[in-house]
């Protein structure tokens, strides 16, 4: 469905140049969720403006379903559906008029973009609100509207830039279920970016962590895990003391393990955590030393993110909330 080979976009401006993207080869298959995981700045909007045919790229090629995204522009437009960053339906419309509308723009007929609309009306829970002003929506449902106008033409690609930003939790857990039922009920290949880990860990089946324009990995989230990053035990002593004193006893682990001491509270990363943590709380017990508490954490994205880079994902990006919505 997608596929690139050495894709590049370098920004010249008076001041500097930028390699917003550098040598991306990515292909993505017929059917896939993928999310472009990366902080602010990584490439990721810019990775997506090129494979919609927005933006030249500088160096390298790209095909998107099956036509060249510089010498085929109109191909490529006429069989993917984008949902930019801040882009949307006019707000002195009515939802379903702006869907005829973009169904006509296409160059549907009337009948054909009313069964659409209707049939996406349905999917996306639009129903009662897609005959009032978009003016008069909220953030999620407006979203849920932009993602039903990017589909309107039933591309068999659909590219989402940060759908979800500005979007409350709750907001988000919605969108984020609507944009599973679509697939599986349109079966059209999904592309988005996210810097939420975790939209990205629970929504997409592949994730691709995008950092200074470069792809830094590129693997289900779960593998993505168990391969650069363990399970967390954090074992709380009553003081330091006893703390220095379980660390000397080496905890009975095994070489590869990661094991940090901060005042009384003593963290091993490793793998297999669940079924090394009793084990550990009993040589602690022979060795006569009391764990006050203990917590085995599983690993997220951002200890994937850390291990690749040593710096988190979640200091590099805000979490703006806006009002809840359904
Ligand atoms: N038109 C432009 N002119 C100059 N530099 C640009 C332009 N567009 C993007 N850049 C730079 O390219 C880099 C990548 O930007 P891009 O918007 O692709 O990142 P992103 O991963 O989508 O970030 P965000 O999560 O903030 O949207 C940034 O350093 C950005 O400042």
């Amino acid at each position: 469905m997608i596929r690139t080979s050495g894709l590049g976009r370098r920004f010249t401006t008076r001041k500097a140049t930028v390699d917003a993207v550098r040598e991306l080869d990515l292909e993505v298959r017929e059917g896939e969720l993928v999310a472009l995981l990366g902080p602010n700045g990584a490439g990721k909007s810019t990775t997506l403006r090129m494979l919609t045919t927005l933006l030249a790229p500088t160096s390298g090629t790209a095909t998107v379903a099956g036509h060249d995204v510089t010498t085929a522009q109109r191909e490529v437009r006429h069989r993917i559906g984008y949902l930019g960053q801040g882009t949307g339906a006019g707000h002195s419309q009515r939802g379903r008029d702006e869907l005829l509308s973009q169904g006509r723009a296409y160059g549907m007929g009337s009948r054909a973009a009313k069964a659409r609309a209707d049939e996406l009306i349905g999917s996306l829970e639009l129903d009662g609100l897609a005959d009032r002003l978009v003016s008069s929506l909220s953030g999620g449902q407006r979203r849920r509207l932009d993602i039903a106008m990017g589909l309107i033409h039933a591309p068999a690609l659909l590219f989402l830039d940060e759908p979800s930003t500005g979007l409350d939790p709750q907001s988000r857990a919605n969108l984020q279920q609507h944009i599973r039922a679509l697939r599986a009920a349109h079966d059209t290949t999904v592309v988005l970016t996210t810097h939420y880990l975790d939209e990205a860990d629970q929504l997409a089946e592949r994730v691709v962590v995008i950092d200074g324009g470069r792809v830094i990995a590129d693997d289900t989230p779960a593998k993505l895990k168990s391969e650069h990053a363990g399970d967390r035990i954090t074992l709380t002593f009553d003081g330091e003391r006893e703390a220095t004193l379980a660390v000397r006893t080496g905890l009975g682990i095994a070489s590869g393990a990661r094991v940090d001491r901060r005042g009384p509270v003593v963290t091993v990363e490793t793998a297999g955590g669940a079924a090394l943590a009793p084990k550990l709380l009993r040589g602690l017990d022979d060795a006569g030393l009391t764990v006050a508490a203990v917590e085995v954490a599983r690993p997220t994205l951002d200890d994937v993110f850390l291990a690749l880079t040593g710096r988190s994902l979640r200091d590099e990006t805000t979490t703006p909330e806006k009002g809840t919505d359904q």
